[in-house]
């Protein structure tokens, strides 16, 4: 894992466009902050030249996608196209409905998408394996995580994350485990949400997906066991908070000491 990448996104604060869910943008931009990149969120067609212009990145949430927003979302992907700025997609729920699987597999096939980054029961739809999704949540299901992850690489020649206790990250030949946890991570609403643009904050900064999929992955899950130590069992709420005090005093050399990967 190429640690520097967080000195450098620190030093440049790229500018990340999110169209976001209306749940959690607040969660989301105060994270980006506290790392360091330059979070903008927006919800006008008119402007998504003029915002992929500046930005290093675009990344999709369909969280609260809806037949309305489409337009936005689909000018909001021909602008970073054309601009040549990666999209990373967050097809959040996939595994639960039709509307949003339908969704993530059109953008899929019309945008040359980056990264995809989801939970086991959102790649596991994207892929084509039977699981059993749960809403927003993983839900339940059998099969080899690492396989899902690089089954679905293969099947959108992507990047792919498929987050849980442990991280896969997969090109088409290759998956990197980030092993690092805590459980309060999955308990705040809105950690996928953030991993999602932490990755295209550094997506934003290197050609390179494969290891921007990875630095992110290993900022938000050392990040989250670091804060787990300095709250109490259960804590939740501080540390949604704690969390983001983490992220802006994080440094390389505190990832190296904790982090562990496969
Ligand atoms: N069971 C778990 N134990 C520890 N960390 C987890 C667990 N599940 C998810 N995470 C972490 O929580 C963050 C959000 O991932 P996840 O819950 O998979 O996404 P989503 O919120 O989109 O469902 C990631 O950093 C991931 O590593
Ligand atoms: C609760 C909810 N409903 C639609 S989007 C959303 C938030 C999803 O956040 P995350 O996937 O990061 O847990
Ligand atoms: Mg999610």
């Amino acid at each position: 894992m190429d640690l520097s990448l967080l000195t450098e996104l620190q030093a440049t604060q790229p500018v990340v466009v999110n169209y976001a869910n209306f749940v959690t943008p607040n969660f989301v931009a105060n994270g980006l902050n506290a790392l360091g990149a330059s979070p903008i969120m927006t919800q006008e067609a008119t402007e998504t030249e003029d915002l992929l212009r500046i930005a290093s990145a675009l990344v999709i949430n369909l969280g609260t996608i809806n037949q309305q927003h489409e337009p936005l979302v689909w000018a909001l992907c021909q602008s970073a196209a054309k601009a040549n700025k990666p999209i990373i997609l967050d097809p959040v729920a996939a595994g639960a409905t039709a509307y949003r699987l339908m969704t993530a597999l059109r953008l899929l096939k019309e945008f040359p998408i980056a990264i995809i980054r989801g939970n086991s029961g959102e790649i596991a739809a994207l892929a084509g394996v039977d699981w059993q999704a749960k809403g927003i949540d993983a839900g339940e299901g059998a099969g080899d995580l690492a396989n899902i992850a690089k089954t679905c690489a293969q099947k959108y020649h992507c990047t792919v994350v498929l987050s849980g206790e442990t991280d896969y990250i997969a090109t088409e030949d290759n998956v990197t485990l980030v092993l690092n946890n805590t459980t309060l991570l999955p308990a705040v609403v809105g950690s996928g949400d953030l991993l999602s643009s932490i990755i295209g904050a550094f997506s934003g900064i290197t050609d390179n997906y494969d290891e921007a999929a990875q630095i992110g992955c290993g900022v938000l899950a050392c990040a989250g066991e670091i804060t787990s130590e300095n709250v109490g069992d259960n804590a939740t709420g501080t540390f949604s908070i704690r969390l983001l005090d983490t992220l802006s005093r994080l440094t390389p050399d505190k990832i190296k000491k904790i982090l562990k990967t496969r």
